[in-house]
C-alpha cells in the first residue's frame, strides 16, 4: 500500500540534501536523480517540496520519464489536502444551458462575459477545454456527447436572466399601457 504523505512533510524536503516533488497527487524523493535530470537539476530544485506537475507536464515528458518516476516514488498525497473545490464542467454546464442544439453556442459564450466555463476550444474542434474557476484548463468530452445532452436549462447564464428581464419588462410597460387607455376612455 502506498504510504501517505502530507503537503507540510513534502515541504521540508526542499533543498538539495533532500528532494521530494509531487506530480499527480503522488510524491517523488529525486535526490539521488538531481544530477542526472536532463532538463537539469535547477528546474527540480525550483519546484522541490512542491507540487511540480504544471512544469512536468508542461514540457510533455516522454513515457521513459514516466515510467522513471515509478522508480522514485514514496508516496501519495493525504487525500484529505486535495482540493475537491471544482467547479461544474462545461458539460454540467450545457446540460443546464438554453443553447444546447446549437454548436454555435461556443462563439456566443465566449463573447459572453458572464459564462466563463469555456476557455478554448481545439482547432480541429474534437474535444472542449473548459475554465474550471481556478485558472487550470482542461479538455473534456467530445462535441458529440456534448451535442447528445438534452436536459432543460435550470442554470442560464447572466445574460440569459437579462433577456427574460427585458421580455418582463416589456410585458409590463404593454399592460401598463393598455391598462391607461381602458381607464382613460
Ligand atoms: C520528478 C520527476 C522527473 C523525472 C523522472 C524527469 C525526467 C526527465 C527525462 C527522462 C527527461 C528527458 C526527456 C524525456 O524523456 O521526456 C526530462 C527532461 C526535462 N525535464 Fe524532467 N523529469 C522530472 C521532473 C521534471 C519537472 C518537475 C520539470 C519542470 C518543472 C522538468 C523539466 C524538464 C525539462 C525542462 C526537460 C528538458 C526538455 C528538453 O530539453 O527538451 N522535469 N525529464
Amino acid at each position: 500500500m502506498d504510504r501517505i504523505i502530507t503537503l507540510n512533510e513534502v515541504a521540508k524536503h526542499k533543498n538539495q540534501s533532500s528532494v521530494w516533488i509531487i506530480i499527480h497527487d503522488s510524491v517523488y524523493d529525486v535526490t539521488s536523480y538531481l544530477e542526472e535530470h536532463p532538463g537539469g537539476s535547477d528546474i527540480l530544485l525550483e519546484v522541490a517540496g512542491k507540487d511540480g506537475t504544471q512544469g512536468f507536464e508542461d514540457i510533455a515528458h516522454s513515457d521513459d520519464a514516466r515510467e522513471l518516476l515509478k522508480k522514485y516514488k514514496v508516496g501519495v498525497i493525504d487525500p484529505t489536502e486535495i482540493p475537491t473545490t471544482e467547479k461544474p464542467s462545461i458539460i454540467e454546464w450545457y446540460r443546464t444551458s438554453l443553447y444546447i442544439s446549437q454548436f454555435t453556442f461556443i462563439d456566443k459564450l465566449k463573447k459572453r462575459p458572464s459564462c466563463q466555463y469555456v476557455e478554448d476550444m481545439d482547432s480541429k474542434e474534437k474535444s472542449w477545454r473548459t475554465y474550471d474557476g481556478s485558472s487550470s484548463v482542461r479538455p473534456v468530452e467530445s462535441k458529440k456527447s456534448v451535442h447528445s445532452l438534452t436536459r432543460p436549462p435550470s442554470r442560464p447564464c447572466e445574460s440569459s436572466k437579462l433577456k427574460w428581464a427585458v421580455i418582463a419588462l416589456a410585458g409590463a410597460v404593454v399592460i401598463g399601457f393598455a391598462m391607461h387607455r381602458y381607464l382613460s376612455k
